[in-house]
């Protein structure tokens, strides 16, 4: 542990979404939790964090939407007072995992000082994406610097797996820079897959929320499962057309059922001749391979146009998880 940085330091972070490629339910755990093979990419449609020590006791967190919630809104075709907008209301309290990763990490390292954190909110919420857990990898990793520990310390990937299952994904397996992870166990078990290649993917996210417990509570154990190897397989070898077609999630059907809308957008998705369309995660945010970048532009404008507004379209690439972290000086 070395000396903690000034506190004129501010550190900046581009927390990833993820999508999850492959996904199979294994079991019921006596926890209440499921024991699933996952197999999840980091994604470059990112929030924007920043974080700063400050020497009150306290957490000071402040969260809006780029470029605005009004924008937002207008683009999914909401009122922000409207009744269906839960996603478009993320807390800046201690419901926020943010707030809650950097109390947990005041308490594990007993710090007599506070924190100042801005999270400008892109990644949609309740889409399956990791927003909030990315979040709060990325602010955990932050405090770490600001405080002089290693990102790597031990009490961090405990923190983290408190968080969230999906949490310790966005640190990266073991710490190290990874483009694609299988996780098991609850998802708190990670190992690296090896993957070199550039996708384009387009991802859509419908109005819906979904509840990723309430997703999981309706979702069934299949009789017989699908191993995550062929999938691990496609992906070192780049072959986006094996990944495309190797995917699975089990969680669709479950999701699907608690919002229709996810069946028709993704029948849109396959009529725009997009590769491998599927649900990430508990959804409700849908993916599919474009067979190339022009491709990808194309498909994402006419799904655009197509459902304006009620849509969120991004076209995506790989990106990296543990997030960059750059410093500065604030004096
Ligand atoms: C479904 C997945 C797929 O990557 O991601 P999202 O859709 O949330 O992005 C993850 O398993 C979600 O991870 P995360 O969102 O961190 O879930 P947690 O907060 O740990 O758990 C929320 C609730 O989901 C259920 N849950 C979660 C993980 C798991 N392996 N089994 C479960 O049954 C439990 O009911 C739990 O109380
Ligand atoms: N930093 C955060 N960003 C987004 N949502 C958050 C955050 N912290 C807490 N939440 C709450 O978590 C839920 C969405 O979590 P999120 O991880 O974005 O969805 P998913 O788990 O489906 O990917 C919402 O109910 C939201 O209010």
């Amino acid at each position: 542990m070395n000396d903690p940085l000034p506190f004129s330091t501010i550190v900046r972070t581009r927390p990833p979404a993820k999508l999850n490629l492959f996904l199979e339910l294994l079991g019921k755990r006596d926890d209440g939790f499921h024991d699933i093979d996952t197999v999840m990419v980091p994604i470059d449609w990112c929030d924007h964090l920043s974080l700063e020590r400050t020497q009150s006791d306290s957490i000071e967190l402040s969260v809006r939407w780029m470029p605005s919630q009004e924008i937002i809104a207008c683009q999914m075709g909401v009122t922000p007072e409207s009744e269906q907008t839960e996603w478009l209301a993320i807390p800046a309290d201690d419901r926020n995992l943010v707030f809650r990763a950097l109390e947990g990490f005041r308490n594990r390292f007993d710090l007599p000082t506070g924190f100042r954190c801005e999270l400008l909110k892109s990644i949609p919420a309740g889409a399956g994406m990791g927003g909030a857990s990315s979040d709060a990898a990325a602010a955990l990793r932050c405090a770490a610097i600001l405080n002089g520990i290693s990102p790597n310390h031990s009490g961090i990937l405990e923190l983290a797996a408190g968080l969230g299952s999906d949490v310790p994904f966005f640190l990266g397996p073991n710490g190290e820079k990874s483009r694609a992870a299988r996780a098991t166990g609850r998802g708190e078990h990670l190992s690296q897959i090896a993957s070199s290649s550039q996708f384009d993917i387009v991802v859509v996210f419908p109005a819906v929320s979904l509840s990723t417990a309430r997703v999981y509570s309706v979702a069934s154990i299949p009789d017989a499962t699908i191993d995550s190897a062929a999938m691990i397989v496609a992906l070192e070898a780049g072959l986006v057309n094996d990944i495309a077609f190797g995917g699975l999630n089990r969680l669709q059907e479950p999701a699907s059922k608690t919002a229709p809308e996810i069946d028709e957008i993704l029948k849109s998705m396959w009529r725009s001749n997009l590769l491998g369309c599927q649900l990430t995660g508990s959804g409700s945010a849908c993916f599919g391979f474009a067979r190339s970048t022009v491709d990808a532009k194309r498909v994402a404008n006419q799904l655009r146009s197509q459902y304006y507004p009620g849509l969120r379209v991004s076209h995506c690439r790989q990106s990296m998880v543990p997030s960059q972290i750059e410093m500065s000086s604030n004096c």
